[in-house]
């Protein structure tokens, strides 16, 4: 595989079993280097423990990770040396810092640079605010850039929609669209995923049911079955 064809985070036949229970199933993908890769699926489809997968909170029971081409064993703790940043599921901001204090947390002695991702992220003048006394969605900005300043080669995005209007989702789409890096995104929020993805995977039951742009998912017979028409 040549250097360009590695790039980025790929995942190779993945399976995580808990018990009994198959939670995935053989899940392949590959997120290259300024693609947008959207996981969906219904309630308990597994997409949450690709996720921890890729975060190293989960071991997978079968298959491999790799990241730029070489074999990725995930920790939690080292994700941040391995470049890769991720935004969890609510916001997670620490109460008692400032918003500013709360993007130094990942770049400690660098204030130029968080603000910079502050600015970038449009909640610059909230610098000096404590998080708590910010709406809910200037908070998961502010979550946004402190994953962002990094400059992380791989940004995950745990439902970044969740809990946001939809002017405000309409701003978090311009946002992921100006990015460079790998971005993979957990989302049921059907619209963004359909707007910021270039690929598009479905799990069903932790199965891959199709994987494909957004227009041949939109019209798979097998996502309508798995997802489309849960939701319905
Ligand atoms: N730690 C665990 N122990 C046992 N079973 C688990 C564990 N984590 C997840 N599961 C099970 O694995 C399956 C996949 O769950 P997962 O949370 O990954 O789905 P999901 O697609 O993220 O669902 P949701 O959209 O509801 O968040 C479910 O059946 C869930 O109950």
């Amino acid at each position: 595989m040549s250097p360009s064809e590695s790039a980025g985070l790929t995942l190779d036949r993945i399976s995580v079993r808990f018990g009994g229970l198959v939670a995935l199933d053989g899940v392949s993908l590959r997120v290259p280097p300024g693609r947008t890769v959207g996981v969906i699926g219904p309630n308990g489809a597994g997409k949450t423990t690709l996720f921890n997968v890729v975060c190293g909170f989960v071991a997978p029971t079968g298959g491999s990770l790799a990241l730029d081409g070489r074999p990725l064993r995930p920790r939690p703790h080292r994700l941040a040396r391995l470049g890769i940043s991720r935004t969890l599921q609510g916001v997670g901001l620490f109460g008692g810092l400032t918003v500013l204090e709360n993007v130094l947390v990942a770049v400690p002695g660098r204030p130029a640079r968080a603000l910079a991702a502050l600015d970038r992220c449009k909640v610059g003048h909230c610098a000096g605010d404590l998080p708590g006394l910010l709406p809910y969605a200037l908070r998961k900005r502010v979550a946004l850039a402190r994953a962002l300043v990094s400059e992380p080669r791989l940004l995950l995005l745990d439902e970044p929609a969740g809990g946001l209007g939809a002017g405000e989702i309409d701003e978090l789409r311009e946002l992921i669209e100006g990015l460079s890096c790998a971005v993979l995104l957990v989302e049921h929020h059907m619209d963004l995923v359909m707007a910021v993805c270039d690929e598009i995977l479905v799990l069903d039951f932790g199965r891959p049911v199709a994987h494909g742009t957004p227009a041949e998912i939109r019209t798979d017979e097998a996502v309508a079955d798995a997802y489309l028409g849960a939701a319905a």
